[in-house]
């Protein structure tokens, strides 16, 4: 769904910055370290999980100085909305997995359901092992433990670095809380 400009300007008015570029850049750097020290030598197959880690994935891949591969896989549950549903399956590299060790990289940890899904199916499609790594964890119950976490976050709806409101704002450099009556 396309927002007309007026809205798109004033859902970015009313929403609260929580976390600036120059935070987010310095926990890129963290967890840049921590996935040294857990992949390195392994040569692990890093897997996107599209459409919101395609900034995380671009951000961290040139920090990574080590021998990896990438790929993508997609599973989606909020799909333009602000509340999550079904998981819907639109790619799955299955053959590609099989033996390898898989960095399942995400964007954003919030109720754990996507990334519980695309763990067990790494899982079952024959990985040597599974690691998993998100930008933003909110703080809340989570269906699943991460491995490697950016930054934690109260649990608002969040915009920015990769994180969209409505199919929007993924460019911001920033984590912002939309306002509450634009959830
Ligand atoms: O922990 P959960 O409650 O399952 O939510 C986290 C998931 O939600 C978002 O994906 P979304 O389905 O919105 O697709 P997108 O990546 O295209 O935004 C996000 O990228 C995570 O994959
Ligand atoms: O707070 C959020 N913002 C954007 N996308 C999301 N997917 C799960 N939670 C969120």
């Amino acid at each position: 769904m396309k927002l007309d400009a007026s809205t798109y300007a004033g859902v970015a008015q009313r929403a609260e910055c929580l976390v600036t570029s120059e935070e987010m850049e310095a926990a890129l750097d963290r967890m840049a370290e921590a996935l040294t020290t857990r992949l390195a030598g392994k040569d692990p197959l890093v897997l996107c999980v599209m459409t919101g880690a395609a900034i995380v994935t671009g951000l961290l891949l040139p920090r990574l100085d080590f021998q990896l591969r990438l790929d993508y896989i997609h599973a989606t549950r909020y799909r333009g909305e602000t509340r999550g549903g079904d998981i819907f399956w639109r790619h799955r590299p299955s053959e590609a997995i099989r033996g390898e060790h898989v960095l399942i990289l995400d964007d954003i940890l919030d109720e754990g359901i996507t990334l519980d899904h695309v763990a067990r199916a790494c899982r079952e499609d024959g990985a040597a092992s599974v690691q998993t790594a998100v930008l933003v964890e909110k703080i809340r119950p989570h269906r699943c433990e991460v491995d490697v976490v950016g930054v934690k976050v109260a649990d608002r709806y969040l915009y920015g670095y990769g994180l969209d409101y409505k199919g929007y704002f993924r460019n911001v450099p920033g984590v912002y809380a939309v306002a509450d009556e634009d959830v």
